[in-house]
């Protein structure tokens, strides 16, 4: 990689479950559709919006080109169950120093990705291919999994999904998942000292 990586998790390395709990309604969770493609996978950072046409991947090279460093890909291809990007595509956004895909559309070349660990969530894997005619947009507001994306706004894929916090609920929300997984930490070690759930919360 050639580019130099933010030096810390924009998500604070907090999961999207506890990033939705804590962000008091901000955050939206995407379809569930929308899956890491290879176990383990997981991303956080900016968006860079993407809007293409589905079955047409030119907006995706346009896009590899123009997002800045340390920024997340969030695509908007209508669901289509295409290969809209692969190992070419995947090489080609690490050297940029992309963090990561996020596509609501299909992609293929999955094990290769999985061997780069280039961090990929989409609706469908399908070796399918695409045209290059459509150059798409960058920079707008998208719909991905059924949810807006503005340019900037936190994205975050682990193995639960995907989650979007709006820019302006960032901090808020980080600071809400501190205290979760504090409170959690805390609830954990009683229910192991023997309490029971029911107990621990007076359900
Ligand atoms: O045909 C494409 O551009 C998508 C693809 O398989 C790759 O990026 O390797
Ligand atoms: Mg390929």
């Amino acid at each position: 990689m050639t580019h130099t990586e933010p030096a810390a998790d924009a998500a604070r390395g907090h999961s999207t479950a506890t990033l939705f709990e804590a962000s008091s309604s901000a955050a939206h969770a995407c379809d569930p559709a929308l899956r890491a493609v290879w176990p383990g996978a997981r991303v956080a950072g900016p968006a860079f919006t993407v809007r293409g046409i589905g079955g047409d991947n030119l907006a995706l090279h346009r896009a590899v080109a123009a997002a800045p460093a340390g920024s997340v890909l969030v695509v908007d291809l209508q669901g289509a169950a295409h290969g809209h990007w692969g190992e070419i595509l995947a090489v080609a956004a690490q050297h940029r120093g992309i963090l990561g895909l996020v596509v609501d559309g299909g992609v293929r070349d999955v094990a290769e990705q999985a061997a780069l660990a280039f961090p990929v969530f989409a609706r469908h894997v399908t070796v399918v291919g695409t045209g290059k005619e459509h150059p798409g947009q960058v920079a707008v507001p998208v719909r991905v999994g059924g949810v807006v994306v503005r340019p900037g706004d936190l994205v975050v894929g682990d193995a639960d999904g995907v989650v979007v916090v709006p820019a302006q609920a960032v901090t808020e929300t980080l600071d809400g998942s501190d205290a979760r997984v504090a409170a959690e930490r805390h609830a954990l070690t009683a229910i192991r000292a023997g309490t029971t759930t029911l107990e621990y919360y007076g359900l």
